[in-house]
């Protein structure tokens, strides 16, 4: 095996394919472009994740469910306005053998279309409402920018949440306790911080009436990225597919539900894979690795006697048994044929957060040898408290890969009021804070005004003038400056007033 053969901060995007390889999270499947394979450390993380999200959204009273995944274009036609700019991205079955099917039907991009005719046969009292139903499955957009692994593929693992509630308010309630459970994904999960905020009309989801969203920071390029949305769609779907109830205040009047969607896919993985991955590899943190603590004993030297050999590895098990009986997923590598260093080396590639060593002198210390993956701290752990002190290490290391990604996004998440200070803040891989109109044409020409000549590499690998920034989000939490009266939209060429801050960003 050999390691990741580029720095991160230099050659970001190969770094990033080489370590989802290398630490076996992903193959490429190589019959298709743009299709991959999640292997067992991959699906590991998102089984955690899938437990944690399932428990709490059935406490909520989500219930499952499971709808074929091809769609008619019939279907399709009702959400036409808004999904004809999605058009390109839908895959089609034309044929079955050798026959042309009479009508083609798509794969599912999302499933609105697929569901909501059954939404409106299935609510028809308010006492029906609410209605929520999720369903976790794969979905196929045929992407025609380049494709990476987790961030961007043609078919990706989610969950899609539909709801439907009898008034904005009850809808626009579970908008924001869905969001909150995507905030907590990241960071109680995979110790990723993000900012809560709301999209702006350029960039929600077009079909919807408001999109929420949790955006993560990239610190090696000080991109934004979008970590998961929770949309209210308002009552569009439902005027769309004619899902109503009778309105319970107006008796014999019918009113179109309130309904939400949301969505959190394994782009996830790959948004936790780039904020703590280092040169040496991956780097996970203990909460959702399939390994937390690898056992490694050491020491063995051609000067022990087979016996003694024998006597020290049976000491390894007797404390891997340990380990595990409280609550560690441990394991311990007595591969032959392999230095301790070369198994240092890959278990330090596969991310694993806590090295355990275990040699004669340690035995004569009584005590365990560890390394942290994410610091690289070293230490000793006594044998009688085995049991108390890895569990806590794990705790430390979780938290500590928190603060140190949450340090790095609040430092480069700056406040500008001075349109010259904007793009060199880009430059420095920050994104801004600045005060906006929230006209969408003036998005529109910041985008341009904000791309600079700076050659900067893409996530495909290649130099490009860096883009020009976007709107991420209006964040939930507004800065403490306050936006004076009279203050002016910041763009250069904007006369409006500014509305609110706006958090603006390179990005993914
Ligand atoms: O998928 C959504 C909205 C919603 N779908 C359900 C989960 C939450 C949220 O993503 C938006 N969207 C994105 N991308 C596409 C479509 C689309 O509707 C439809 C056509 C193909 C591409
Ligand atoms: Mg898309």
């Amino acid at each position: 095996i050999i390691g990741i053969t580029v720095s991160k901060a230099d050659h970001f995007a190969q770094w990033y394919q080489e370590v989802v390889l290398k630490a076996e999270m992903i193959e490429y499947y190589n019959e298709i472009a743009g299709f991959y394979i999640l292997r067992p450390p991959a699906m590991y993380v998102w089984n955690v994740i899938r437990k944690w999200f399932q428990e709490r959204i059935e406490h909520m009273g989500v219930e499952e469910t499971s709808f074929p995944m091809f769609l008619s274009a019939k279907s399709l036609e009702k959400e036409k306005d808004h999904v004809e700019g999605f058009a390109p991205e839908l895959a089609w079955v034309t044929k079955a053998g050798d026959k042309d099917l009479e009508v083609p039907v798509a794969v599912r991009p999302t499933s609105e279309a697929v569901m909501y005719p059954y939404y409106a046969k299935w609510i028809r009292s308010h006492r029906d409402l609410p209605f929520r139903l999720n369903q976790w499955n794969s979905v196929v957009r045929w992407e025609a920018k380049q494709t990476t692994p987790f961030l961007r593929a043609r078919e990706f693992l989610w969950q899609e949440g539909h709801t439907a509630h009898v008034s904005e308010e009850a809808a626009g309630k579970e908008v924001l306790e869905i969001l909150e459970l995507y905030a907590g994904v990241y960071e109680q999960l995979l110790a990723v911080p993000v900012v809560r905020g709301r999209k702006t009309e350029n960039e929600k989801f077009a079909g919807g009436y408001y999109t929420t969203t949790v955006e993560g920071y990239i610190p090696t390029n000080g991109r934004g990225i979008q970590g998961a949305t929770s949309h209210c769609l308002g009552q569009n779907f439902s005027k769309m597919f004619d899902i109503t109830v009778e309105d319970p205040n107006q008796k014999g009047q019918h009113m179109h539900v309130w309904q939400n969607s949301w969505g959190l896919s394994t782009r996830v993985i790959g948004v936790m894979v780039m904020i703590h991955g280092d040169d040496k590899g991956l780097v996970l943190p203990p909460r959702i690795s399939r390994l937390q603590a690898i056992l490694i004993p050491v020491g063995l030297t051609a000067k022990m006697t087979a016996d003694e050999k024998t006597a020290h590895i049976a000491k390894c098990d007797e404390l891997l048994v340990e380990i595990k009986k409280a609550g560690v997923r441990a394991d311990i590598d007595v591969r032959e044929g392999y230095t301790p260093a070369w198994k240092f080396n890959d278990w330090e590639l596969k991310g694993v957060p806590l090295r355990l060593e275990f040699g004669p002198k340690d035995a004569a210390k009584e005590v365990v040898s560890y390394a942290r993956r994410d610091t690289g701290e070293k230490g000793t752990v006594p044998l009688t408290e085995l049991a108390t002190a890895i569990p806590a290490l794990l705790e430390t290391v979780q938290q500590d890969m928190y603060d140190k990604a949450d340090k790095a996004f609040r430092e480069h998440r700056v406040v500008v009021q001075e349109w010259s200070k904007v793009v060199p803040a880009l430059d420095s891989k920050n994104v801004v804070l600045i005060p906006h109109c929230l006209d969408m044409k003036c998005e529109d020409r910041i985008k341009d005004l904000t791309k600079s000549e700076e050659q900067v590499e893409g996530p495909d690998g290649q130099k490009a003038p860096s883009m020009g920034m976007k709107s991420l989000c209006i964040p939930f939490e507004q800065p403490t400056e306050k936006i004076a009266e009279g203050t002016k939209c910041l763009s250069p060429e904007c006369e409006r007033s500014a509305q609110t801050w706006v958090m603006f960003g390179r990005s993914y």
